[in-house]
């Protein structure tokens, strides 16, 4: 892959993929540790006298332009960060685009709205994202992919507009991929990972490869329910994805055969709605009422799983264990988070969700390996896929 540094950027306008899908609360960003993320590209691009126009997506707006996924508060953060203006497009490739993109001066930065209010932007017709690419690159003469998060993506802005553009790959992508790898070749052993969060059917896969690279596995997040179903368990109203029961059994039958040890919860802190005031208990993970949904694992289970990882020399973490934006569902990802540290592994967190629980419950993100910016990619990467954002930019 191409630095950034091989590219002529100076007077040149640079569009630079980011991923700055950050956690909102209306209008509120509540972590902004991806558009921080973000900055040590962008400045260096600035620094060179580019000028710079930012692409990102926020949310799954399905191609249409909602308001409730609309980027500016993310410009005006991302100015505050910088201590520049930085100028909002309203439209992602249009006539607010286009002019917004010709009047940058050098080392001035620019952001253009949802990338996914687009309908090319995800579309599976390649025809249809290559139209909308061909508008995108008429904004810019240099493509940075510096969006790790959303690599995995073989969306336009991710994966055809580098194909039209002189391109290079961003700081950010070089240090994630770096860590990464080091999973990947060498981890020093027993080596956990712990999967939850609410992507379910995304995430699973990933447990395909992890058979034969980690020794232990431990579910917990939205993912439990289908483990649990799979056992033949009732679950209550929890998220469940029905359709994953009979990949997950093939998962539980191969962990026996491969010597994998699957860590499951005992216990769920299950309520009876999905609110942070509803009414809630803690019950064993095989009785769970029908009426209540588990938002969190049980202290019995934190307990369990903090005991998994306490001898694990590499720990690679996706996906809260509960609902932690809600106070009374935050226990599970806290003893998670705690028995990382406490472990004295190598650990790495990745997920959007996962990098702001741990920053929401007060941890230092020093006392980490690694944060990643990437749920769904760093997990991809792990699964030994190809992934489609850094596939282009080595082209
Ligand atoms: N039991 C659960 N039921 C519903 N949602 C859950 C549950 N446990 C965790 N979650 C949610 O999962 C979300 C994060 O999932 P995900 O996007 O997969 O993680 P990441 O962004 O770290 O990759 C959080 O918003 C959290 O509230
Ligand atoms: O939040 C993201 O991924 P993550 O939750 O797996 O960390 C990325 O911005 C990708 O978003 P997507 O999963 O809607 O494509």
């Amino acid at each position: 892959m191409r630095t950034i540094e091989d590219l002529d950027v100076a007077g040149k306008r640079v569009f630079v993929r980011a991923d700055l899908n950050v956690p909102l609360d209306g209008d509120r960003i509540t972590d902004d540790g991806r558009i921080r993320a973000s900055l040590p590209t962008i400045n260096h691009l600035r620094e060179r006298g580019a000028r710079v126009i930012v692409g990102a997506h926020l949310g799954r707006p399905k191609g249409e332009a909602k308001p409730e996924f609309s980027l500016r508060p993310v410009a005006v953060r991302l100015g505050e960060l910088l201590g520049a203006p930085v100028r909002f497009a309203t439209d992602t490739a249009g006539e607010s685009a286009r002019a917004v993109s010709a009047e940058l001066a050098d080392g001035e930065v620019a952001l253009v709205e949802n990338l996914r209010f687009e309908p090319g932007e995800t579309s599976k017709d390649d025809a249809e994202r290559a139209e909308f690419a061909d508008r995108l690159a008429g904004l810019a003469d240099l493509y940075v992919g510096d969006g790790f998060g959303a690599v995995h993506r073989k969306h336009a802005s991710v994966f055809d507009l580098p194909r039209r553009l002189p391109h290079a790959a961003g700081g950010l992508v070089f240090t994630e991929v770096d860590v990464l790898r080091r999973l990947t070749e060498s981890p020093e052993r027993p080596y956990a990972v712990v999967l939850g969060g609410s992507k379910v059917s995304d995430k699973l896969g990933v447990i395909d490869n992890l058979l034969t690279t980690a020794d232990r596995i431990l579910i917990g997040g939205g993912m439990v329910f289908t483990f649990l179903a799979a056992k033949g368990y009732e679950v209550g109203s929890s998220l469940l994805e029905r359709d994953q029961i009979d990949t997950v059994n093939d998962y539980l039958r191969r962990a026996e055969e491969h010597g994998v040890e699957f860590v499951l919860p005992v216990d769920v802190v299950a309520a009876d709605s999905f609110s942070a005031d509803a009414a809630h208990d803690v019950v064993e993970a095989g009785a769970i009422p029908a009426d209540r949904m588990g938002l969190d694992i049980g202290p019995r289970s934190a307990e369990l799983f903090a005991a998994k990882l306490a001898d694990a020399r590499t720990v690679f973490w996706n996906g809260p264990m509960g609902v932690f934006e809600m106070a009374p569902f935050a226990g599970g990802t806290r003893a998670v988070a705690q028995g990382l540290i406490d472990s004295g592994a190598f650990t790495v967190v990745g997920g959007g969700d996962s990098a702001a629980a741990v920053r929401a419950l007060g941890f230092d993100e020093k006392a980490f390996g690694h944060i990643s910016t990437g749920g769904g990619a760093s997990l991809e990467y792990l699964e030994g896929k190809t992934l489609p954002g850094i596939a282009a930019l080595e082209e």
